[in-house]
């Protein structure tokens, strides 16, 4: 069993939980009341003059990590990262291996004003309505734990509750499926999800795939301005950056030191 197989299998049980309280039909109504939510696409696609965006994760653990940030505050993280002027924000919401909350987002926004990315193991149209709920801007779509039809159907409620998809893909194959999917935002995850190692050469191979009309975003393992500059005249668009930025003892010195 992959970690990703662990993940999804303790979500599913979650989601039962979950729909016992408030179920299908009941969130659906939820959401008809929630206010519009902030152009995620707009604040991470970059011109050929712009400088490469920054998606700025806060996340407190990770499967491969352990914990990853002892001294967790999400409020103060928030703060350094609207007075850094992040490009958007990735909030990891998984419970049982990322330390993480639904409630986060809204408690990151009272912060931020920039688009907020629910970072979450989404294979049911619940999580979208539930994304909303709670006032995400734009979700995460793993084409590793999706069949073409699920991701199709999640990515049309998404579009119905008007959430940006960031749509994941590690190898040639998932990238077709997002092809094929038409999908506008494309996030290239350097991570291995089946033995957790990085490396960021895959961004920079599958890019080359990828027309230009699309936004790419580089995802994972990213802690150096070698790096970023390496992704930036690739092409990429933005960097969803988490580990580098939660180790850090000053963030904001951190996020200088990558987009200087
Ligand atoms: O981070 C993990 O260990 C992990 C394990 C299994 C599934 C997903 C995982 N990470 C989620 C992410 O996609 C990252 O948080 C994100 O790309 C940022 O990566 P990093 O900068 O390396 O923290």
């Amino acid at each position: 069993m992959t970690i990703l197989d662990k993940i999804i299998e303790k979500k599913t049980q979650r989601l039962i939980e979950q729909k016992n309280i408030l179920s299908l039909t009941e969130i659906k109504k939820a959401v008809a009341n929630i206010s519009t939510a902030i152009d995620f696409e707009s604040s991470v696609r970059r011109s050929t003059t712009e400088p490469i965006k920054l998606i700025a994760e806060i996340k407190h653990a990770s499967p491969s990590e352990g914990i990853i940030r002892h001294n967790f505050n999400l409020k103060d993280i928030a703060h350094t990262y609207e007075q850094c002027r992040v490009n958007a924000v990735s909030i990891l919401t998984e419970e049982d291996f990322f330390k993480g909350r639904l409630s986060y987002i809204e408690a990151a926004k009272e912060f931020l004003t920039c688009p907020v990315l629910r970072k979450d193991f989404i294979f049911d149209e619940y999580q979208i309505y539930e994304s909303r709920l709670f006032k995400a801007d734009a979700v995460l779509l793993i084409a590793a734990a999706l069949t073409k039809e699920q991701a199709y159907r999640l990515m049309s409620i998404a579009a119905e509750c008007s959430l940006h998809v960031l749509f994941e893909v590690h190898n040639r194959s998932e990238l077709d499926m997002a092809l094929s999917l038409d999908c506008k935002i494309i996030g290239i995850n350097n991570r291995d999800l089946t033995n957790m190692t990085i490396d960021v050469n895959t961004t920079l191979t599958l890019i080359k795939e990828i027309p230009d009309t699309k936004i790419v975003v580089s995802e994972s393992g990213i802690k150096s301005r070698e790096q970023v500059k390496m992704l930036q005249d690739a092409g990429v668009d933005a960097i969803l950056v988490g580990t580098s930025l939660m180790k850090s003892g000053d963030i904001a010195g951190q996020i200088h030191l990558l987009l200087q």
